[in-house]
């Protein structure tokens, strides 16, 4: 059945203000980043390398520490824990000694479930990316969007509330891209997570995205944001529908803003 986007900013999950991030050696990595994830928002980064994407997700993430502004989670200004966020990176990052199950099952693991427990919730989340028949198989004995998807079977098994993902799809070929954004599509619209999805991709961005967050570099920070209020499911027939390439359009002007540090006017 067909849903409406995600209403923008309603009840955010986590609210991020003026937050900014300056490394020891002086770069200013990212300015006063202002951004309020929704419960249920899909929203992408976008921006020209160097623009703080990565910088914006580990922040979130509490993989690094801010050097000003807050960030509130749920309400409350605390770091989340690892349980509520679940983060997929550029390259799957599996323990290649140990079989898929194993690499599902790790962050069950390090919150100390025992392993007859952890089972059935490894399983769940394998069926989740279509790998129920390979529990028992190698990272080496997968192709690399199969990886992608082990690594992202290993960001939800633990049901976070929040997926961050940087570049995760940015490695593989075309076709087995354009699969995963499906899928992940259908996994983030049955379990309702909210998910910030880093890419350099304004197609992947509009294909995916209710929000798009555009940002500029020296310094990093947002210049603008665009919403895609347009209905999910989507699959073959948005990606060749004219409103998509209208909205493909307005965001390739945004970036060409960032690229030339120009002020957009929408
Ligand atoms: N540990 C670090 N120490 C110093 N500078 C850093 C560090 N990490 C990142 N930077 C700098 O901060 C800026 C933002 O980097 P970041 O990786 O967040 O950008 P990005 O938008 O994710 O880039 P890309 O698309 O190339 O991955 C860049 O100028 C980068 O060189």
């Amino acid at each position: 059945m067909a849903h409406p986007a995600p209403a923008a900013t309603a009840r955010p999950l986590v609210s991020l203000r003026q937050v900014g991030k300056r490394f020891a050696n002086g770069t200013l990595a990212l300015q006063d980043m202002t951004l309020d994830i929704g419960e249920h928002d899909f929203i992408s980064l976008l921006g020209p390398s160097g623009c703080g994407k990565s910088t914006a997700l580990r922040l979130m993430a509490g993989l690094a520490r801010s050097s000003g502004g807050t960030m509130h989670w749920s309400g409350a200004e605390q770091t989340p824990s690892g349980r509520e966020l679940g983060f997929v990176f550029q390259e799957p990052t599996l323990m290649p000694w140990a079989k898929v199950f194993d690499n599902v099952r790790l962050p069950l693991k390090l919150a100390g479930m025992r392993r007859d427990a952890a089972a059935p919730v490894v399983r769940q989340a394998l069926e989740m990316v279509g790998l129920s028949r390979f529990a028992d198989v190698y990272p080496r004995e997968l192709s690399g969007g199969m990886k992608m998807r082990v690594s992202i079977a290993r960001a939800l098994v633990t049901r976070p509330r929040l997926l961050l993902m940087d570049e995760p799809f940015a490695a593989l070929d075309e076709m087995t891209r354009i699969k995963l954004n499906n899928d992940l599509l259908a996994i983030w619209r049955e379990h309702r997570f909210s998910v910030v999805f880093v890419t350099h991709s304004v197609y992947e961005s509009v294909y995916l995205s209710n929000r798009i967050v555009v940002m500029a570099a020296r310094p990093g920070r947002v210049i603008d944001e665009l919403h895609i209020d347009e209905p999910y499911p989507r699959g073959a027939d948005w990606r060749s529908a004219a409103r998509y390439h209208a909205h493909c359009t307005a965001v390739s002007q945004s970036l060409h803003g960032a690229l030339h540090g120009l002020g957009i006017d929408h």
